[in-house]
């Protein structure tokens, strides 16, 4: 299956980060180890949001940590700002500066529970050298920028609700000020109207400082909500991108289009729009269809099939048997 690249930056406009055919194995067997993330390739522009999205184990998470530095890459090349971070350790990783954060699904993993929220948000302050006073007051104002009291300082992470500590888990990514914040599954454990608040919450702060988002969820309705664009992996491997708008509503790729419709529509107007847009193609659903090995049993039948799934058939292989729903297939 070939490598999709994700579509460039905005002419003229040096990327923030620049992943290129990015390789990951886990285990042994060295080079003949099965690549968990597979010539991936995608870019940020400054103020940019870059939605990543996939189904569980698809390796969105490992892309987050080998952009992060917390995975071996085994090949290609992560630029940050630039500077080829591929292989830099731990040190020069500080030399960044606060310019690179992450956000994880559990807060909990990144809140130590016996230490004050203060201590926590200034930790990677005092890394930087800033003086504890001052470290506690920019605490102190980065809680109240995410909508929580400034003296939560003193308060434990037990002593919060499970959104609030999502809001202190980006009080403490931003805290140092960064240029790009990987977010990986920030809402995904928490209630829906919670999960509408914390991406609120990073909308918001996106546009008040400029800031790029590498946003991982298995949701392509809750990645579209926040990002520009959006590469789809399956499998460690890109299998489309392109703007959100483009992606979520005229889906190239069949597991694109088994993700959409997989996906709620949080938006009741948009919701009637998709299905209006269904109704006026003429095109109905047809139910399930199953991909293992037989193939599709619409293929003579349905548009996608005769421009896609015989171009694409590696991707409908590797849906591995999985039973889609296809909005496609004619009845
Ligand atoms: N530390 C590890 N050792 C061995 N294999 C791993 C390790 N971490 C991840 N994998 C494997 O790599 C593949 C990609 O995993 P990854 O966690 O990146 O997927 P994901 O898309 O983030 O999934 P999820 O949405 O469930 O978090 C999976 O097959 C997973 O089992």
């Amino acid at each position: 299956m070939s490598t999709i690249a994700a579509a460039p930056t905005p002419t003229g406009t040096a990327p923030v980060l620049e992943v290129t055919d990015l390789v990951v194995r886990y285990g042994r067997g060295g080079r003949n180890a099965p690549a968990a993330v597979d010539r991936v390739s995608l870019r940020i522009a400054p103020g940019e949001t870059v939605g990543l999205v996939g189904e569980s184990g698809s390796g969105k998470t490992t892309i987050g940590k080998a952009i992060l530095g917390l995975t071996r890459v085994a090949g290609g090349s992560i630029r940050y700002g630039g500077r080829d971070i591929t292989h830099a350790g731990p040190r020069e990783r500080r030399s960044l500066g606060g310019e690179l954060r992450a956000i994880f699904q559990d807060p909990f993993s990144s809140l130590n529970p016996r230490r004050t929220i203060g201590a926590s948000l200034a930790e990677p302050l005092r890394i930087q050298g800033i003086p504890a006073g001052e470290a506690l007051q920019r605490a102190r104002d980065m809680l109240e920028s995410v909508g929580l009291p400034a003296e939560a300082v003193s308060r434990y992470p037990r002593q919060f609700s499970g959104g609030q500590r999502q809001r202190i888990a980006v009080a403490r990514a931003l805290i140092t000020q960064p240029e790009l914040v990987i977010c990986d599954e920030p809402v995904s454990s928490l209630d829906l109207s919670t999960q509408a608040q914390v991406l609120n919450l990073l909308a918001d702060l996106r546009a008040d400082r400029g800031l790029s988002y590498l946003f991982i969820a298995h949701d392509i309705a809750v990645v579209s909500f926040l990002a520009q664009r959006v590469v789809v992996l399956y499998r460690g491997q890109v299998m489309e991108s392109g703007p959100s708008r483009e992606v979520t509503e005229n889906p190239r790729h069949p597991f694109t289009q088994a993700l959409t419709a997989a996906s709620p529509v949080p938006r009741p107007a948009e919701q009637a729009e998709r299905r209006a847009r269904r109704e006026a193609s003429g095109v109905k659903p047809a139910g399930i269809v199953d991909t293992a090995g037989v193939g599709c049993p619409f293929a003579n039948r349905c548009p996608l099939a005769t421009e896609l799934c015989r171009t694409e058939r590696p991707a409908l292989r590797a849906l591995g048997g999985a039973e889609v729903a296809c909005h496609y297939a004619t009845e």
